[in-house]
């Protein structure tokens, strides 16, 4: 059932009707439509070939369900109830003066409020950092909670940055009817590694980035002189405003699905499971939307092309001798004396990979450390990006990740001996109720003379430490 359509917004704020699919029965309702979700994840999870009833996957559904519900509550709160009764009186620098000075005397602004959202185009979360402004009038100021409060509304839907500026400024316009609001929003979107080139470039960027604002009243022309007293209280806190695409202005394609998924669907006839692309179908209309509105049409297909990334690529790794070339296997049995001048590594190595938990991204990158011999090849970075993607592009969980790499590449150097480590940031670690938007994952992998040896550690950790900044975000 559908609760998004074109006037509920505006009907929502005026008779505070609930923007969610009506009280009664609302319980019931929100139960079935949890039910469906999982049902089309299964779905999902099959179509990838997966075993839905292995050990990392049973409680998948329930929580990629719970997840989605929890990222879309906002169509189902009301934004009249928020600001209502939080309107506090409050005389203005100049009594009964109507206009900037009135109500409390001048621009009120909350900065840097996190929020997280879900994009319409592929359904991923993405980041906002929120900043919201208003001219009280009316001799009445709203408390400050509620600005977070209305923005987080209209952020837990499937959203598009404008829209979602444009919404919040134009529900606090109505709900507090000062002089104008002004929103800006800082998006970051997880960047789509293009496979085919992928594996030749090593320094694809990890994240997508936009400015976006939006303007009610005095703030409705974005030439108001009012807006730069805005940005100056902005960039008290560091962002530079230049960035800001102003509302109207160009919308160049902000999702990376928009290009990537789609132009692969365009170039390469890729065959796509349609009863994966129903199952996401269902998924849109259980959490409220109609997945015929025009900018979700394309979505279902863009999230399963996205999905089937991490089904298992048909790149074959070929770990036989031709991997140790130039390694004379005869020495591989020598004792050769370890020394941790003879550390080689390999730094910064991007990968992408999906949670097993809540089939949710996490991405960053890979190090890894080996001892080379004098006298032996260096493993080529090309066949260590590979390995990795290969262990990337699955169902994981980052200890198995890095666990994986590392067994795989230790059998290829003399004696074994390996460190990896992998620096992540989860996606179901900004989402989920969880938003620790800064927080990131490192996890470590040691064989060999590195799971015993305190000097070869603190060796490769230390070049790790002076050489890169993480890439993690
Ligand atoms: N160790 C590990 N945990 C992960 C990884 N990715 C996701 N998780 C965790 O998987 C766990 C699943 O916990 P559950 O209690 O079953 O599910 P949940 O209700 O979504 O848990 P919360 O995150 O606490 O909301 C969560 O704690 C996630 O943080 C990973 O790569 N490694
Ligand atoms: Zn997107």
């Amino acid at each position: 059932m559908s609760c998004f359509d074109e006037g509920h917004f505006n009907g929502d704020l005026e008779n505070g009707v609930s923007i969610g699919c009506g009280e009664v029965g609302f319980e019931e309702e929100a139960k079935s439509d949890i039910a469906d979700i999982e049902d089309a994840v299964k779905v999902l999870l099959i179509g990838l070939g997966e075993d839905i009833n292995r050990e990392g996957l049973r409680k998948t559904p329930f929580r990629v369900a719970k997840a989605l519900s929890e990222g879309t509550r906002g169509y189902k709160q009301k934004v009249k109830d928020i600001v209502e009764g939080a309107l506090f009186p409050e005389a203005g620098l100049e009594n009964n003066k109507i206009g900037h000075a009135g109500g409390a005397g001048g621009l009120v602004i909350v900065r840097d409020l996190d929020l997280y959202s879900y994009c319409e185009s592929c359904l991923l979360p993405f980041q906002i950092k929120c900043h919201v402004g208003y001219v009280p009038s009316g001799q009445r100021v709203v408390g400050l909670s509620k600005l977070s409060r209305v923005a987080d509304v209209f952020a837990k839907r499937l959203q598009e940055p404008q829209r979602l500026a444009d919404e919040v400024s134009s529900a606090l316009h109505q709900g507090i009817k000062p002089a104008g609001v002004a929103v800006v929003l800082q998006c970051t979107h997880i960047h789509f590694p293009e496979l085919e080139s992928f594996f030749l470039e090593s320094n694809q960027q990890a994240w997508v980035k936009t400015l976006v604002s939006s303007g009610s009243g005095i703030f409705e022309s974005k030439n108001a002189d009012v807006w730069s007293d805005f940005f100056c209280l902005l960039k008290f806190r560091g962002i530079q405003i230049e960035k800001v695409r102003l509302r109207g202005s160009s919308d160049q394609c902000w999702c990376p699905s928009l290009s990537t998924l789609s132009a692969k669907v365009t170039s390469k006839v890729v065959p796509v499971n349609p009863a994966m692309i129903t199952a996401v179908s269902s998924i849109l209309n259980s959490l409220g939307e109609d997945s015929f509105r025009k900018e979700l049409a394309g979505t279902p297909i863009r999230f399963v092309k996205w999905l089937l990334n991490f089904q298992s690529i048909d790149m074959d790794v070929k770990l036989n001798g031709s991997l140790c070339s130039g390694m004379d296997t005869l020495n591989l049995n020598r004792e050769v004396s370890f020394n941790d001048k003879q550390i080689r590594s390999e730094l910064n190595l991007p990968f992408w990979s999906q949670c097993e938990h809540h089939i949710l991204p996490f991405h960053g990158v890979v190090h890894i450390g080996y001892f080379l011999p004098e006298g032996f090849n260096v493993i080529r970075k090309s066949l260590l990006q590979s390995i990795v993607h290969f262990y990337g592009f699955k169902l994981q969980v980052q200890e198995r990740l890095t666990r994986q790499i590392a067994e795989t590449i230790a059998p290829l150097i003399l004696g074994g001996h390996v460190i990896v480590v992998v620096e992540a940031s989860h996606t179901c670690m900004i989402s989920r109720g969880i938003e620790k938007f800064r927080s990131s994952t490192a996890t470590f992998a040691v064989l060999g003379r590195f799971s015993t040896d305190l000097a070869a550690r603190a060796a490769f950790l230390q070049g790790v430490a002076s050489a890169t900044t993480s890439g993690a975000q």
